[in-house]
């Protein structure tokens, strides 16, 4: 969030070297933060798992995922060369702490090499289970004095409900002060994501209307084309509620929804984030049926390719009611949001991929065109698309040329690659990695951010786990989703927007 300029000197040791996330995404981007200059002028990057690799072929191993999964791959012009200098492997089993020696011997010895004592940054790219022993043992090294130089960044899942999200939270807190603590929403660090700050605070042409007094309601959408990739393990246990909306939507409709924040102070902006977490009406179980839904893919067909149904799936259970779909319907009590229904939904197999808010407005207050205009007139709408279509627009009624008056809705658009080139954008993790080593947590959540969204959802979780599924498979792949999902939204009399390509 902050300006850029070089961090200090850092170390950043990756639990999970050898891990996927590694391979895919942390490594590409670090290695994008080098190419653009962005890594500090000192730092070294140690990989961490029990796996055997010398350092070279750790290197090897990186390289390939950089070709494979990086927006800018090794060009053969030394930069790879020079970036996997400052790689080392580290082989250890994070469950001994005898072995962590290994981890203050390398601080040592940069520290010896560079002459300054660097940020030590610590990256869980684990499996969560492994997430509390891996902090307690970094919690026992007192590797600095000064705690700030040392961060800890945790990935999702963080916890697996209410009780253990604040159980996690609470040994953190024994552990590192909350500055120290990083926790990872990716959806934050998209440039489309961040951007909604810049249009809604940077801009006086949307606040006077971004309210209840103008805008009738507002969709999210996450929708994927993909279903459960060999992640049976963990989605199991997961589903889409605890996957997609109790982290990435609710973070993005915090944004829609928050008020203006005073600064970019990573406290500032998380504060006005949580008060709309905090303003948004939890549910009764009695009142979940009304207001969410679930779903569950069949086997079918998706862009030509035959899928199977969810419980066909490798790793899935015969009648496992895990959910594919979500669909809920929230509402903020505060005097911006009081009677605008939220509308947000996620699924697997899903007819598109493609994550959009969309704002829709009240009509004007009175339509003195002729009565046959108002066929074509449609409500105006702002939509922010988020992935992969990354543009903002708004569509309004113009006039139709002729001599007819014939309204119809037109589009005025901003996007990213007309705008930017389509090489503009750096990933999620790049920023995130650049903003974890300059200390600038405004992008990741806060303590208490994670526990009032967990706390919203646990009615619905709870309600969903007590009462098994009649009903599932309820949606065939490339489709939209379950029918009783279009039904919640119909009964207030709208229809999810579904955006065409
Ligand atoms: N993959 C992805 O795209 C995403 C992943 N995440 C999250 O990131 C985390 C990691 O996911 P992912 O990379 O896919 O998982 P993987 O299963 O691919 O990697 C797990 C890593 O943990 C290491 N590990 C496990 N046990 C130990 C141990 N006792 N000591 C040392 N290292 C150990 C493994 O190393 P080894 O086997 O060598 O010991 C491996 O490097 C999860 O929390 C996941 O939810 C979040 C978003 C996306
Ligand atoms: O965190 C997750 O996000 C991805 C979707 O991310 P996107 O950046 O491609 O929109 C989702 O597929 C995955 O299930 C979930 O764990």
């Amino acid at each position: 969030m902050s300006n850029h300029k070089r961090p200090a000197a850092s170390i950043l040791f990756i639990f999970g070297g050898s891990g996927d996330l590694n391979y895919r995404k942390l490594s590409p981007a670090l290695y994008n933060l080098f190419l653009d200059d962005y890594m500090p002028e000192k730092f070294a990057i140690a990989g961490i798992g029990r796996s055997q690799y010398n350092n070279e072929d750790y290197r090897a191993h990186l390289l390939d995922g950089i070709s494979k999964f990086s927006r800018r791959k090794d060009e053969q012009n030394g930069h790879w060369d020079q970036f996997s200098q400052h790689v080392t492997y580290l082989q250890m089993d994070a469950d001994n702490q005898a072995a962590y020696s290994k981890i203050t011997d390398y601080v040592k010895e940069k520290e010896a090499e560079w002459g300054e004592h660097p940020n030590v940054i610590f990256y869980l790219a684990v499996a969560p289970q492994l997430v509390p022993s891996i902090a307690q043992k970094l919690g026992a090294l007192n590797l600095c004095t000064d705690k700030n130089c040392t961060r800890i960044v945790i990935e999702k899942p963080f916890g697996h409900d209410l009780q253990s999200a604040h159980d996690l939270n609470a040994l953190l807190g024994r552990l590192f002060s909350e500055e120290q603590i990083y926790r990872i929403d990716h959806y934050l660090g998209k440039e489309t994501v961040q951007n909604i700050l810049a249009l809604r605070f940077a801009n006086a042409l949307f606040e006077p209307v971004w309210n209840r007094n103008y805008i009738d309601h507002v969709q999210i959408t996450a929708s994927e084309t993909v279903g459960l990739e060999d992640r049976a393990q963990y989605y199991e246990k997961s589903g889409a509620l605890r996957d997609m909306v109790q982290n990435h939507i609710l973070q993005v409709l915090c944004m829609v929804a928050m008020e203006a924040p005073v600064s970019f102070d990573a406290n500032e902006v998380r504060n006005k984030k949580v008060d709309v977490l905090n303003a948004m009406r939890p549910f009764t179980k009695g009142e979940v049926h009304e207001n969410a839904v679930r779903g569950q893919y069949s086997s079918g067909w998706i862009k030509g390719k035959e899928v199977p149904g969810y419980r066909e799936e490798k790793g899935v259970a015969k009648e496992s009611a895990t959910e594919t779909y979500a669909a809920v319907k929230f509402h903020i009590d505060n005097w911006r949001w009081q009677g605008v229904p939220f509308y947000v939904r996620t699924g697997k197999h899903l007819h598109q991929k493609a994550t959009n808010i969309t704002l829709q407005f009240r009509p004007a207050p009175h339509f003195a065109f002729p009565s046959e205009s108002a066929e074509t007139w449609r409500p105006n709408r702002l939509t922010i698309s988020i992935t992969p279509e990354m543009d903002i627009r708004i569509r309004f009624q113009a006039k139709r040329p002729g001599q007819a008056m014939t309204l119809e809705p037109v589009d005025m658009v901003f996007n990213f690659d007309h705008q930017y080139g389509d090489d503009h954008a750096p990933e999620a993790y790049e920023t995130l990695l650049l903003d974890v080593m300059e200390g600038d947590a405004t992008l990741f959540m806060r303590a208490d951010q994670v526990e009032a969204a967990w706390k919203l959802i646990m009615p619905i979780l709870e309600t969903w786990e007590n009462r098994t599924p009649v009903d599932f498979p309820n949606y065939a792949p490339d489709s939209w989703g379950p029918e009783d999902a279009d039904a919640m939204i119909a009964r207030d009399g709208h229809a999810w927007i579904n955006l065409s390509k």
